[in-house]
């Protein structure tokens, strides 16, 4: 009963969907399909109609016969227009729940949550899905209401000839959509439960298919591994939907054969009726189109509401995703960047039993330029993205100007952060959309800055869309401009920016960086240890530790930065 509670409580809000994405589309199709249901009911209504008046020999069958002929009309006009609005719905449906999953994504403000793997797969569930579910959830709510109205009618005409037919009817239909609910249910379930699975399987055909990975998969020959590990994955996951597919088959079979026997029973007794002269011969014509077609509306309510079942339990995720709230921001605006003080920081990635952060404590002032230094697993990018208020750290406080990160509005600081990441995203838009991002500005300027002065800012980026592509320095210098776009940037986070620069670029790179952000905070990391002379201090980071925070002169006098740096040189 709950289930069915929660059932119709879905429906209700697929319905407002629907209304939430066209008002006017649902109005008519709430008016035109219960009218479609009602057709077929009238027609066998009418034909019973023409044959009893025929023979009584009455003019009245002139007058049912137009009456059917008008149906006949309506029949075939009403499913093309059904089908234009749904179409037309279905469209707009797609547009809207792709904007507001656009629009929750921009809520998610702690990047902790692309860690977890269950969010991951809700996500999957959701997006993978996204270009046939809002179909269905159309398709499948109007041949239910369509179904469920036309049956009701059959059953009222059925009525007329015998009181218990229809009654045998609900009988069987109703533990049959019971049991198919329930397998229906089971599906889902094994499908999301499956869903990790199913996501490694289109991983691995990405990457047979995808221009990214086409090198490697060549030479190094994954053709054969990525077959294999499909099939493996494939017979895991099918030998479960096999097993509910065998038990829907079996209970449909079963429940056809009630039905049939039903059926065949009661229209012995019709006949044996008729013969005795009890009821009349258009009754008889009457009687047999009517079940016919109430037994296969209530088929086909069991196969399409099953499917919408289907349909709605999908809905529900992607509605659990809609609700889902995740961390606010704080409500503090900041002008400035002054100071930036790290309380005992330690950070834990989700999941994980090792900090890569743990006790750090440091001061940085108002255009102070940082070098942070270290081997690789150090915690060097773990502490930026700490700073770019990108993950919250699991215990100690960052103060910027004295306040707690946590108070300050997020939107407000990111406003004033210039970031290059190591793993910077390659978006494929033109160049100029992939700096500003629709922004007014000079985009040329920033382009000339970062060294990429020989593409103009139409430029489209990516073969995909018939652009072009850029060599790896150029992908990175491209990254470059857009944090130098950034013109009222207060603090700029570089982290190892610049690794695939030749050294002609690379020092480039650090005298425009100092000459744009002079009087400006600048915080970089490198590997390459030339860099670390330009720094008013160098942090050394080992195993997500301080081990050294100071002017690099300083600095040299500790023997493992001085080997670290000394072994660059040799
Ligand atoms: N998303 C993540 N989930 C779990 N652990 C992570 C994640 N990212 C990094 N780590 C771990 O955190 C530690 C610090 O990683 P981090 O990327 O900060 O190092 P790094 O000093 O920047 O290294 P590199 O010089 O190689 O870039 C490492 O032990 C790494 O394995």
């Amino acid at each position: 009963m709950k289930k069915f509670k929660s059932y119709f409580l879905l429906l209700f809000e697929g319905l407002r969907t629907f209304a939430k994405a066209s008002k006017w589309g649902t109005f008519i199709l709430v008016i035109l399909v219960p009218i479609e249901a009602l057709v077929p009911t009238g027609i066998i209504f009418s034909i019973q109609k023409v044959t009893t008046e025929l023979t009584k020999g009455s003019a009245f069958s002139m007058s049912w016969g137009i009456f059917w002929a008008v149906l006949l009309l309506i029949s075939n006009i009403i499913p093309p227009a059904t089908t234009a609005i749904s179409g037309y719905l279905t469209d707009i449906l797609i547009a809207n729940i792709n904007q507001k999953l656009i629009e929750k994504s921009s809520e998610i403000k702690n990047l902790e949550v692309f860690e977890d793997a269950e969010f991951y797969n809700d996500v999957e569930t959701v997006r993978s899905e996204l270009s046939w579910r809002p179909v269905n959830l159309i398709v499948f709510t109007l041949s239910n209401v369509r179904y469920i109205i036309s049956l009701l009618s059959l059953l009222i005409l059925l009525f007329n000839y015998t009181w218990w037919l229809p009654l045998a009817i609900i009988i069987v239909l109703v533990p049959q959509s019971l049991i198919h609910y329930r397998i229906q249910q089971e599906a889902f379930e094994t499908l999301v439960t499956r869903r990790p699975e199913a996501r490694k399987m289109n991983y691995l055909l990405e990457i047979a298919l995808n221009r990214d990975y086409a090198k490697e998969a060549r030479l190094f020959n994954v053709f054969n591994f990525l077959k294999k590990r499909y099939w493996t994955l494939f017979y895991s996951v099918h030998k479960e939907e096999n097993r509910v597919r065998l038990r829907q088959f079996g209970i449909a079979l079963a429940f056809i054969i009630v039905s049939s026997l039903v059926s065949a029973f009661s229209f012995i007794y019709l006949i044996f009726q008729v013969r005795s002269g009890t009821l009349s011969i258009g009754i008889i014509v009457g009687f047999a189109s009517s079940l016919v077609a109430a037994i296969s509306a209530s088929n086909g309510l069991v196969e399409e509401s099953d499917l919408l079942y289907d349909t709605l339990m999908w809905l529900e995720k992607y509605l659990k995703l809609m609700k889902r709230s995740f961390d606010k921001s704080g409500n503090i605006k900041i002008s400035e960047i002054n100071q930036i003080k790290l309380e005992n920081i330690m950070f834990f990635y989700p999941n994980e039993k090792r900090a890569s952060l743990c006790g750090i404590s440091l001061e940085i002032k108002k255009g102070e330029k940082i070098a942070i230094v270290g081997q690789n697993g150090s915690g060097k990018s773990t502490l930026l993205k700490l700073l770019a208020d990108l993950f919250v750290p699991t215990k100690g406080k960052i103060l910027i100007n004295n306040v707690d990160l946590r108070e300050i509005k997020q939107e407000s600081y990111w406003g004033k952060i210039a970031p290059v990441f190591q793993d910077f995203s390659k978006f494929k838009f033109s160049i100029g959309d992939s700096i500003s991002f629709g922004k007014m500005g000079e985009v040329e300027k920033a382009l000339d800055f970062s060294g990429l002065a020989e593409f103009t800012s139409e430029t489209q980026l990516g073969k995909e869309f018939a652009g072009t592509d850029l060599s790896g320095g150029q992908w990175q210098k491209l990254a470059i401009a857009r944090a130098f776009y950034k013109e009222n940037a207060e603090l700029y986070l570089f982290d190892e920016a610049n690794s695939a620069l030749d050294v002609q670029s690379e020092k480039q790179l650090y005298r425009k960086l100092m000459e744009l952000a002079s009087g400006k905070t600048v915080i970089w990391i490198t590997h390459r240890m030339t860099s670390v002379k330009l720094a008013d201090k160098v942090l050394y980071l080992k195993d997500g530790r301080v081990i050294g925070f100071d002017a690099h002169e300083n600095l040299l006098k500790n023997s493992d930065y001085a080997s670290l740096y000394q072994e660059q040189f040799d």
